[in-house]
């Protein structure tokens, strides 16, 4: 099976006000189609280990490879280019645009990659919200749907450009437990049917449960399995 990610001797520090060894030493990776899940008590890591993996944090030590390739030490530029193009990401709350229509949030990453026409990011757009059971709100406001159907729209949004794995902070932390159950259902069937690698940080043991394998974090260390 292919790696899709995989952190080596992960480390970080915070400098201020104190040094403060938040990560230690952290080694694991996902292969494709694995639903991995992260838990630990607050505080642990999770959040910061998260940020460094999908490239949203470059200072740390340790190498990180995305589809076998080493991303560490790149440029902002091509960082950015990677994480379009290979990561979804998913937050506990959907920073969706609420001046814009649900399609319009659902095109924006690919509208940024800059790699197809606007007709085919439309296309592919409403295809994501259909797989998603939302296509009928593509043309209504963000502000103007609820809770879970923002969630589910954040999740197209993180789906547009096909990335090979999503990552979630807490992507059900601020949903009902209808909601939450639909989210995992949805992610379930993005590994069962796409063949998607998840990473999911969850407060949730019960989700975490249904996941393939979960990742078990104590004072910025992964415990054994
Ligand atoms: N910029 C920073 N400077 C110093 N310390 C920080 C900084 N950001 C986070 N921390 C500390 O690093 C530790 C890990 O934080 P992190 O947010 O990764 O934890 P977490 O496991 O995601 O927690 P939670 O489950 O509450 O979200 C915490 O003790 C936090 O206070």
């Amino acid at each position: 099976m292919n790696t899709v990610l995989e952190a080596k001797n992960i480390n970080k520090h915070f400098r201020k006000p104190v040094d403060f060894h938040v990560l230690k030493d952290i080694s694991f990776n996902v292969k494709k189609g694995e639903f991995a899940s992260i838990m630990g008590k607050s505080g642990c890591g999770k959040s910061t280990l998260l940020y460094i993996l999908s490239t949203m944090d470059t200072d740390y030590e340790g190498n990180l490879y995305l589809n076998e390739e080493l991303v560490t030490g790149k440029d902002h530029k091509e960082l950015s280019r990677i994480r379009n193009e290979h990561i979804g990401f998913v937050f506990q709350f959907h920073y969706l645009l609420s001046e814009f229509s649900v399609i319009e949030n659902v095109m924006l990453p690919a509208k940024k990659l800059g790699l197809k026409s606007e007709e085919e990011i439309i296309h592919d757009a409403q295809q994501k919200l259909d797989m998603l059971n939302i296509g009928n709100l593509a043309k209504k406001r963000a502000s103007r749907i609820s809770g879970g159907e923002k969630q589910r729209v954040a999740i197209a949004r993180a789906l547009i450009n096909n990335p090979s794995i999503l990552m979630g902070d807490e992507p059900t932390g601020n949903l009902d437990s209808y909601n939450a159950e639909n989210v995992f259902q949805i992610f379930k069937k993005l590994k069962e049917e796409e063949g998607l690698s998840l990473l999911v940080v969850t407060h949730d043991i019960d989700f975490a449960k249904r996941t393939d394998r979960i990742i078990v974090m104590e004072d910025g260390r992964i415990l054994p399995d």
